[in-house]
């Protein structure tokens, strides 16, 4: 008898990977790591998160971060500044938090205005307190493989692909995307894991056939279903980075990721947008807020 449809589905769908349910329980190992701080130390960690202007995606993740602060437990002191805050205050702004003994992480989030200097901006921040894991001093450790704080989008990749990976030795990996915050540290990442790792862009000559030849996608160029299924090797995992919000129906916007979803469920596994790398980002800030806690205890001792 021929399978019905809905079995010739499901055998020929990838493995959804659940960025969402992955970060859930990242967050209840981080709530219980918190709830042991305050046993010990009486107080939990403080997180200070900074939003210059208004930007309307920049306002909603800010949003998410302070809400999921509260979730875990994590103290967070929110420093809203309008969009015209000149770079000397904010750099003042910085130096006061990085003096501050309640304050364990600082983040500022960006994209800044563009009359601020990003560079100079996350330079300014403790590395100790770096929980973007931005300031040079980490993007040093982590190429070093010597520690530090991990960008949380990154390190939430790596959890996704541990998720459905033993083990990446020897794997070939392609990174598309190239940015200072997503694409460079996730090559460092799987490099530490012994994958064989390119890095591409979009102006990579032959990028389907480079992708073509991966076990590992992770998409990062910010360009809505560039990856089509032609490009996808059979059996490959992909990540999917990429938040887009574009016209949807009835007026309303829609999140498209760097992957034509539909088009790659001949892949072993793949992350969908929304619920996959989003809320990884915002679990792994919480996690390095409690890393960065227990980096300055253990600088005391
Ligand atoms: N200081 C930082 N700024 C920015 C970072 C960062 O890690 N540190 N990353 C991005 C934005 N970002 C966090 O700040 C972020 C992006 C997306 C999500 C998320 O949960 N996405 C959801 C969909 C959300 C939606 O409905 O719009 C998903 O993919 O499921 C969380 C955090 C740039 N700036």
């Amino acid at each position: 008898m021929a399978p019905s449809h809905a079995a010739l589905d499901s055998a020929a769908r990838a493995h959804r990977i659940d960025g969402r349910a992955i970060a859930r329980s990242l967050d209840e190992e981080t709530a219980a790591a918190v709830r042991a701080i305050v046993a010990r130390d009486g107080a939990p960690p403080g997180l200070a998160v900074v939003l210059v202007g208004e930007d309307p995606a920049s306002e909603v993740y800010v949003g998410r971060k302070i809400e999921a602060c509260r979730r875990v437990g994590i103290l967070s002191f929110e420093h809203r500044l309008p969009a015209q805050t000149t770079q000397d205050a904010l750099l003042t702004l910085i130096a006061r938090l990085n003096a501050d003994p309640t304050i364990h992480g600082i983040l500022v989030q960006v994209p800044l205005p563009p009359h601020i200097d990003d560079g100079m901006v996350l330079s300014a921040i403790d590395p100790a307190k770096d929980v973007d894991g931005f300031h040079p001093v980490n993007v040093g450790r982590l190429s070093t493989g010597t520690g530090g704080l991990v960008p949380c989008t990154p390190l939430g990749v790596m959890m996704l692909l541990d998720s459905v990976i033993d083990d990446m030795k020897g794997m070939d990996a392609v990174v598309i995307g190239k940015s200072n915050i997503v694409g460079k540290p996730i090559a460092m990442l799987l490099l530490e894991r012994e994958a064989t790792v390119t890095v591409t862009h979009i102006e990579t000559r032959g990028l389907p056939d480079i992708v073509r030849k991966a076990d590992i996608v992770v998409a990062a160029a910010g360009a809505p279903r560039l990856v089509k299924g032609f490009w996808v090797k059979e059996g490959a995992v992909i990540i999917d980075v990429g938040i887009t919000r574009m016209p949807g129906e009835g007026g309303k916007t829609r999140l498209v990721g760097d992957v034509a979803y539909d088009e790659v469920q001949h892949a072993r596994a793949v992350t969908p947008v929304p619920g996959g790398v989003g809320p990884m980002t915002i679990a792994c800030l919480l996690a390095n807020t409690v890393k960065a806690a227990e980096m300055r205890r253990g600088q005391k001792k």
